[in-house]
């Protein structure tokens, strides 16, 4: 049976992902303590696959997914899925709102109920913790009185719930991402995300001409991000997510270009989309006039036209 480790322990939103990226009667679910030990997995063949958090609609970015993307041997996304991100409040049992004295999640969980927290429990210092669910194992141990938690958490607990269905935005959705070592990409579907990571030089201009690259060929660019390379100030990993395939003559040619003029790139996957459709391509860039215009080239070269 296929192993697929995923952000646990168990009842975390990146649990309830990987239920949903792979069928569960057919695959085994490790859980990890964190984003990077679920990537090791994969890169130590202890596993097939991990299922990650890599956007929060409200948060933004999850760094550790980004580096263990970018850094150490290559890996690559192979889908992708979006939940809706609600949270619950749990509690030991008898515990009051005026009793908390100690609030505990993961850091994307508490960023997006810092507004509910600042009027309900305005007094609770917050702590880290590496997932919603491991907050729910420590209010359940005693180490914190309440856990921002997935509502999946209350199912079965001891803890009891303070609050249910909070959030500061309420349409607030997080993408995660089915990674495993570089293998055959997934065929086409149409309506496809390419995921690359780019190290520009630092000139100006470099980054313009990255982009230049993607709009001279019609390409939707759906997010751009930096991070460090951890090499000195002021050079930055660029990551980079785009409508289209790279079995796409437009997103290959990109790519290709790319691969010419920046210092580096990684290609972190082509896959089916899970948040909404790619606009078609502007005229003159579908994969039909690219043909085309090869075929042409391919002609004028040989001497073929008059
Ligand atoms: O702690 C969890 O339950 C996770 O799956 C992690 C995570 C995240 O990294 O953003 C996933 C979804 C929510 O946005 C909050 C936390």
């Amino acid at each position: 049976m296929p192993r697929i480790a995923y952000l646990g322990p168990e009842r975390t939103f990146t649990e309830q992902a990987t239920r949903r990226l792979v069928d569960p009667a057919t695959h085994e679910l490790i859980p990890a303590t964190t984003v990077a030990a679920a990537l090791e997995l994969v890169r130590l063949d202890k596993v097939d696959a991990a299922v990650v958090p890599v956007e929060n609609s409200v948060e933004g970015s999850v760094p550790p997914t980004l580096d263990g993307l970018a850094l150490g041997s290559p890996l690559v996304a192979i889908a992708e899925t979006v939940l809706p991100v609600r949270f619950t409040v749990l509690v030991r049992p008898g515990t009051k709102a005026a009793d908390v004295r100690t609030v505990t999640s993961h850091p994307h969980a508490l960023a997006q109920v810092r507004e509910w927290l600042a009027a309900n429990l305005p007094n609770a210092a917050e702590l880290a913790t590496t997932s919603t669910a491991a907050a729910a194992v420590a209010v359940a141990e005693g180490t914190a009185d309440a856990a921002i938690t997935a509502p999946i958490a209350a199912e079965g607990s001891a803890l009891t719930a303070l609050a249910a269905d909070i959030g500061d935005v309420a349409d607030a959705v997080t993408r995660f991402l089915l990674v495993r070592k570089p293998g055959l990409v997934p065929a086409p579907t149409g309506n496809d995300r390419t995921s690359i990571v780019v190290v520009t030089e630092n000139r100006p201009g470099s980054l313009s001409e990255v982009l230049v690259e993607l709009a001279l060929r019609g390409i939707d660019l759906c997010r751009i991000e930096s991070r460090p390379t951890r090499e000195k100030l002021g050079i930055y990993r660029f990551f980079l997510d785009f409508a289209g395939h790279i079995a796409e003559p437009r997103v290959g040619e990109a790519l290709s270009a790319l691969h010419r003029t920046c210092s580096d790139v990684r290609f972190l996957g082509s896959f089916a989309r899970a948040d909404g459709d790619s606009p078609p391509p502007p005229p003159g860039t579908g994969t039909a006039e690219f043909t085309e215009a090869a075929q042409w080239l391919t002609q004028v070269r040989a001497g073929g036209q008059a």
